[in-house]
């Protein structure tokens, strides 16, 4: 199976060496448009493969798509981060003309392929690859609730003071600071809910932190996260490649789920071979409605800032 990560930076090079890493995909190709920086990127990643034990084959390639032919699922990560103190949606700009680009370059060498969406700000970059490749929508699939939701079962580790892989949570809605919506009162230790041992006050804490988790590590690093960002592509690819019909939050094109329509959005989904495969309906409360509407409608509000990129 071969993997296609454009964006050799520092998601798009964690991607790779999660997928390497945990021998999801025999072949991965990065491509960047930096002379030389894919390879660089690829060789490095290759001289683990010794001490870490993995046989995927990883290269690297500066601007040439025809390297990338015939990829199963391709990643994008190309495009700028936020600085601190940035939303991601003022991203949006520079962000747009380099995703369409790109999306439409890759469907040239793979027509056939999966697209995994990552740049920011990641729902109105998934709207934008489905509109601009005209692709059937179970084949653009925007990563972000995988990765919010274990920033939520990290912080409801932290407050519960037990290991993340015991809890279970998902975060949908939009991949921002203000439109994600961490599922509290559906979260679990155990299959216990956790409000059995934590306060609404602590919950309450934790949903705030989750929300603004990417905006935290920006602040500390000065530049957007990518160790976690890249295992929560490689998951995600995981279940793709390998049909594992695991359910992640994706941002996805919804028609009438959720009572949303033209708009890609965070749901749960069923991930497998086919790319999404199923929208898992969860009854939400009224509160959790709302709040979903909400955070719908500021994900359609951005969409409208493509109208000249799609034109
Ligand atoms: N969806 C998520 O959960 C999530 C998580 C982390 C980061 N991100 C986003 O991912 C993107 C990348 O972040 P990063 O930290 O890796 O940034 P980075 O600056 O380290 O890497 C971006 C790379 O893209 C390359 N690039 C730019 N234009 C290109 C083009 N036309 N073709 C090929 N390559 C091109 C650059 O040369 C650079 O190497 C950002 O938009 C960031 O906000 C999203
Ligand atoms: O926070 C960001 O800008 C990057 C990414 O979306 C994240 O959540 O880590």
């Amino acid at each position: 199976m071969k993997v296609t990560i454009v964006g050799a930076g520092n998601v798009g090079a964690s991607c790779a060496d999660s997928i390497s890493y945990r021998g999801i995909a025999s072949e991965v190709v990065l491509l960047d448009i930096r002379e030389g920086f894919a390879e660089g990127k690829a060789m490095d990643i290759m001289q683990c493969a010794t001490n870490t034990g993995f046989n995927t084959n990883v290269s690297g390639v500066t601007n040439d798509y025809s390297k990338t032919a015939n990829s199963d699922v391709v990643v994008i990560t190309s495009g700028i981060p936020r600085k601190p103190g940035m939303t991601r949606e003022e991203l949006i700009g520079i962000n747009a003309g380099i995703v369409k680009t790109v999306a439409e370059n890759v469907l040239v060498h793979s027509p056939n392929c999966i697209v995994v969406v990552v740049s920011n700000p990641m729902d109105t970059m998934t709207y934008l690859a489905l509109k601009s490749t005209g692709l059937p929508k179970n084949r653009i699939i925007g990563m972000g609730g995988a990765l919010d939701s274990s920033r939520f079962r990290y912080y409801l580790s932290k407050a519960l003071d037990k290991p993340s892989n015991d809890i279970s949570a998902m975060v949908i809605g939009g991949h921002g600071d203000t439109t994600m919506i961490p599922l509290t009162r559906l979260a679990s230790y155990n299959g216990i809910p956790v409000s059995q041992f934590l306060s609404q006050e602590e919950l309450e804490k934790v949903a705030a932190a989750t929300m603004v988790g990417g905006a935290t590590l920006t602040g500390l690093l000065g530049t957007s996260a990518w160790y976690a960002p890249g295992a929560s592509v490689a998951y995600l690819v995981d279940s793709i490649l390998n049909d594992q019909k695991k359910m992640i939050a994706c941002s996805v094109f919804v028609e009438g789920e959720y009572g949303q329509n033209d708009i890609c959005i965070g749901v749960p989904c069923i991930i497998g071979k086919n790319g999404v495969e199923e929208i898992v309906d969860i009854k939400l409360n009224d509160a959790e409605k709302a709040a979903f509407a909400k955070s719908a409608e500021a994900v359609r509000n951005m969409n409208a800032d493509l109208k000249s990129v799609l034109a």
